[in-house]
């Protein structure tokens, strides 16, 4: 019998938020050997100086981004870099025969004039990115299976598709109503220091931003726009909030039948997600909070009904940085390669 090999993983910008928790999950994952990590300004440090915290665990060099090298060494490679890049780098790992995984937003959209339009960058790999699949396993699972290219979904279209793909599949709303109020933590801007993160400028304050022009708004009207069978527009806003770690996603929408309760719409979401190991529906009542997922690659969605206004309200709490980013790319993997969808992800948040 042959000896059991691991399959050769690779990690560009492995020294950012997304870098260190893929490293986190896949030194812990029983199918893969990370063999590569890459970055830019901390190339020539290891990760343990990094992270010394992780250093026990995993203290390969960061080594400079060379795409012939990569590709000799890895089969798989994740990419976890500012959006522009990957488009430059994936079509060269994707011609020499390795999978590759995106977490930027380069390879979520179908229409590369939208991503131009809101990204400001312009693309000429449009036959590649024409190959890729959106790595939203609950929805593409199939899809994903076959594809040799995965853009990652953003944590916030995550966190708002989960709760809006049942009510739009099964035709449970007026789409057009729809409106996303979303909260997240600082941990989704990277790591990369900005102002606005200071916690002196974070902390014991909330705020909006970017309402109607968050980059989010077209990926997000992009899925909702094939689950409803027609071009839709989405009302998403944003908020930054004090903690670290969570997206918070509360939906509203008017309810095309209003005879529906709270009870019909649970029923029709467990079974929306019967076979979707990382969503969980919560009972009659409880409405879920990002604590509970924290550390974990599970959504916890909650509905409620409002029956004075015939509205429907859909919570849906991740962990951005888990089933929001470096999680779910995993998820995508392990179906990518026809491993068990759970395998190596964590199963149970940090409480408290
Ligand atoms: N944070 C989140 O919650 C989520 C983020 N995303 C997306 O995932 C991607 C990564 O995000 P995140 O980890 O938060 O970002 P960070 O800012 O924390 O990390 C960025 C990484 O990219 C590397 N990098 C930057 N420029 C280059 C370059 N020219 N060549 C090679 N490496 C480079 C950095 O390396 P170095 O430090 O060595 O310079 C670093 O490792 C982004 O596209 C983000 O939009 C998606 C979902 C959720
Ligand atoms: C607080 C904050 O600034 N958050 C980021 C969230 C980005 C993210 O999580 O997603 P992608 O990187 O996948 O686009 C923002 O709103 O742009």
């Amino acid at each position: 019998m042959g000896k059991f090999r691991r399959v050769p993983v690779g990690i560009v910008g492995a020294s950012g938020y997304g870098g260190v928790q893929l490293v986190r999950l896949l030194m812990d994952h029983p199918e893969v050997e990370l063999v590569y990590l890459g970055g830019e300004s901390s190339i020539g440090k290891s990760f343990g100086d990094l992270y010394p915290h992780l250093a026990h665990a995993a203290n390969l060099p960061i080594e400079a981004v060379e795409p012939e090298i990569i590709a000799h060494r890895c089969e798989v490679v994740f990419l976890s870099l500012p959006n522009g890049l990957a488009c430059q780098i994936a079509p060269k790992l994707l011609e020499k025969g390795c999978k590759v995984l995106d977490l930027s937003a380069d390879y979520r959209f179908r229409n590369l004039t939208t991503y131009t339009n809101w990204y400001g960058i312009e693309r000429s790999d449009r036959t590649i990115a024409a190959t890729a699949v959106y790595g939203l396993p609950e929805l593409y699972r199939d899809r994903i299976a076959e594809a040799q290219l995965v853009g990652c979904p953003g944590s916030y279209p995550t966190a708002s598709l989960l709760a809006l793909s049942p009510l739009l599949k099964q035709g449970l709303i007026l789409p057009e109503t729809a409106i996303i109020d979303a909260k997240s933590g600082t941990s989704s801007s990277g790591r990369q220091p900005q102002t606005n993160l200071l916690l002196a400028e974070a902390d014991n304050s909330i705020a909006a931003y970017n309402i109607g022009r968050h980059r989010h708004t077209p990926e997000i009207e992009q899925i909702c726009s094939d689950l409803a069978g027609h071009e839709l527009m989405i009302q998403f806003t944003p908020h930054l909030i004090p903690m670290v770690r969570g997206i918070l996603a509360t939906v509203y929408a008017t309810m095309s039948d209003p005879g529906l309760v709270r009870d019909d719409l649970i029923t029709i979401f467990s079974a929306f997600y019967r076979n979707c190991p990382w969503v969980r529906v919560c009972g009659s009542g409880v409405y879920p909070q990002t604590k509970w997922a924290s550390g974990s690659n599970l959504c916890y969605i909650g509905v409620e009904v409002d029956p004075r206004t015939g509205r429907v309200i859909v919570m849906s709490a991740i962990d951005n940085l888990i089933k929001g980013q470096a999680g779910q790319a995993i998820q995508c993997l392990n179906l990518m390669m026809g491993w068990d969808e759970t395998l190596g992800l964590p199963k149970l948040g940090f409480y408290p």
